[in-house]
């Protein structure tokens, strides 16, 4: 349900504060056939504007990465994309708004996004922002991090992944103290209503792990967990 706050054009709503500075965001580098997920990437821009909060994601301007990326810049908070320099050229992923940092490699590009956040959001998408989005809870599930992670389940897109995850539980591979590490919700207010709540729960299994980040040129948990 929109507040009176969210139904506002941006210029004229009142800004508030988070405890992030500066949140992840992996999304389909295609915009997908529904309007609604071109809308809630616009949204999930108007929302992390209006709570003070900066965007890192893989730069670009394809598909819901472009519209997320845009929304933010336009909005005037900074917007720092991440590419790998084999996909820089412009007509594979397009111009990109605000920073640009090149990095050699697609590992690279993920350990740099999860050094620069705060928190992590998925927004509808297809292999890559899966592969990515699985990381960063396998991560919190071994404690290499202790950053919130939010999955926006625009129109029932995750359903079936969340379904299969429950399934996992059920079947003994992922712990319910590991299920909790994802949180869900269907608006980009709700979500990161939630993530600001968010305490970590992870097992600590082996949080010696932060050796991973430091093999990609990055401090351990120390430096990453903030
Ligand atoms: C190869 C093609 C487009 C590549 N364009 C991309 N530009 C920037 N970042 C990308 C690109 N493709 C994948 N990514 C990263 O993965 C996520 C999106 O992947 P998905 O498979 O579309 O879900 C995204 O978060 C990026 O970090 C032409 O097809």
């Amino acid at each position: 349900m929109e507040t009176e706050a969210q139904a506002l054009p941006m210029t004229k709503r009142p800004s508030s504060t988070s405890r992030f500075r500066r949140v992840c965001v992996f999304c389909g580098s295609s915009p997908g056939k529904k309007a609604s997920y071109q809308l809630a990437a616009i949204q999930l821009g108007h929302e992390l504007v209006q709570r003070n909060i900066d965007l890192v994601y893989g730069g670009g301007s394809v598909g819901l990465m472009g519209l997320v990326s845009q929304a933010v810049h336009e909005g005037g908070r900074h917007v720092l994309g991440v590419i790998p320099r084999t996909l820089m050229p412009r007509e594979i992923t397009g111009e990109t708004v605000g920073e640009v940092r090149a990095v050699s490699g697609m590992h690279q590009r993920k350990a740099e996004m999860a050094r620069q956040a705060d928190a992590f959001i998925a927004l509808p998408g297809g292999y890559g922002t899966l592969e990515e989005l699985l990381e960063v809870i396998t991560w919190a599930q071994l404690g290499i991090h202790d950053k919130p992670v939010g999955l926006l389940n625009v129109d029932g897109y995750y359903d079936s992944l969340l379904s299969f995850i429950d399934k996992a539980v059920d079947e003994g591979f992922i712990t319910p103290t590991a299920r909790r590490i994802i949180v869900s919700a269907q608006t980009a207010h709700e979500l990161l209503s939630k993530l600001e709540d968010y305490a970590p729960m992870h097992e600590g299994v082996a949080p010696e792990l932060g050796w991973e980040m430091e093999q990609l040129g990055h401090s351990p948990k120390l430096e990453i967990a903030r």
